[in-house]
């Protein structure tokens, strides 16, 4: 059986992370992201363990994203974990106040980008069977409300149900399909959606605990290496001192 991860958003936090822990675990990695001159880093750092194939892709593009996948050479086609990584937030301020484009760049990334690499992809680990893996990264922000979470939280909920659908349909194929919703993570999430600002990245994590990109590393690779009759639906995942707050109530 191939041991082939395809891990998009490998440039960064948890797809980096998880390039490396599928790395020490002997797997062959396919990743993907904007970032070249990253993903080229990370195919330095890992080769010496592990065949690794990197590829600049823009999960947003279609046809991209096939041509990508089309391109793939022979070693690294027959892949059994696909990591949807790749995602974003933007504008965590009220949505009365968010740029349309802002919101567009949000869905065009969570949803379609994560649909599109699905998509090309499903009849890959179709084939693979028993014991594939689809593990979208989804969000505490796509099951419980909170001021600012606007379009986000509605691109992670449609990860969620997009996995369980999924699910309902490949019951018979052994492919298995899994949403792991972290919270609080320091990664280079907060700055990319205060758009570079670095000290509200920095005051956002400051005097708490938050996840690491290991963290969830660990999770990935732990729900990639299940025997291949588990199937683990929803992983939700947040630091032991983070937790939900109260109903707002509107006063005069
Ligand atoms: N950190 C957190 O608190 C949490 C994060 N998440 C989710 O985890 C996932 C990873 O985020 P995280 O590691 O924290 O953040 P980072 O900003 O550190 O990493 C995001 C990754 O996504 C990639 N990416 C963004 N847009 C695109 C695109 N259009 N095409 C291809 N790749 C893209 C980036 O690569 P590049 O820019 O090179 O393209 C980067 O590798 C996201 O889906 C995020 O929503 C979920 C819950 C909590
Ligand atoms: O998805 C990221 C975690 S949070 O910012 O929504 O809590």
């Amino acid at each position: 059986m191939s041991q082939i991860a395809f891990i998009t958003g490998a440039t960064s936090g948890f797809g980096r992370a998880a390039a490396r822990r599928f790395a020490e675990g002997g797997w062959s990695l396919v990743l993907s992201g904007r970032r070249k001159e990253r993903l080229d880093e990370l195919k330095a750092e890992l080769e010496s363990k592990v065949p690794v194939y990197v590829a600049e892709l823009d999960v947003r593009d279609a046809k991209a994203v096939q041509d990508m996948v089309a391109a793939l050479p022979e070693q690294f086609r027959a892949v059994k974990a696909l990591v949807n990584n790749a995602g974003l937030a933007l504008s965590p301020g009220p949505a009365q106040g968010v740029a349309l484009e802002d919101w567009q760049t949000m869905i065009d990334t969570n949803v379609t980008g994560l649909v599109n690499v699905t998509h090309t992809l499903l009849p890959t680990l179709l084939e693979t069977g028993a014991g594939a893996s689809i593990i979208n990264i989804g969000s505490v922000a796509g099951q419980w409300p909170y001021p600012g979470g606007h379009v986000y939280g509605a691109t992670k909920a449609f990860v969620k149900q997009f996995g369980y659908n999924l699910r309902c349909d490949l019951i018979s194929t052994g492919v298995r399909v899994t949403d792991i919703a972290p919270g609080m993570a320091e990664t280079e999430f907060t700055l990319v959606r205060t758009k570079g600002d670095q000290s509200a990245s920095d005051k956002l994590y400051r005097g708490t605990t938050p996840l690491t990109a290991e963290d969830i590393a660990e999770q990935i690779f732990y729900v990639a290496t299940l025997p291949d009759h588990i199937n683990i639906n929803r992983l939700e995942v947040m630091p032991s001192r983070q937790a939900w707050s109260s109903f707002a109530v509107d006063r005069d």
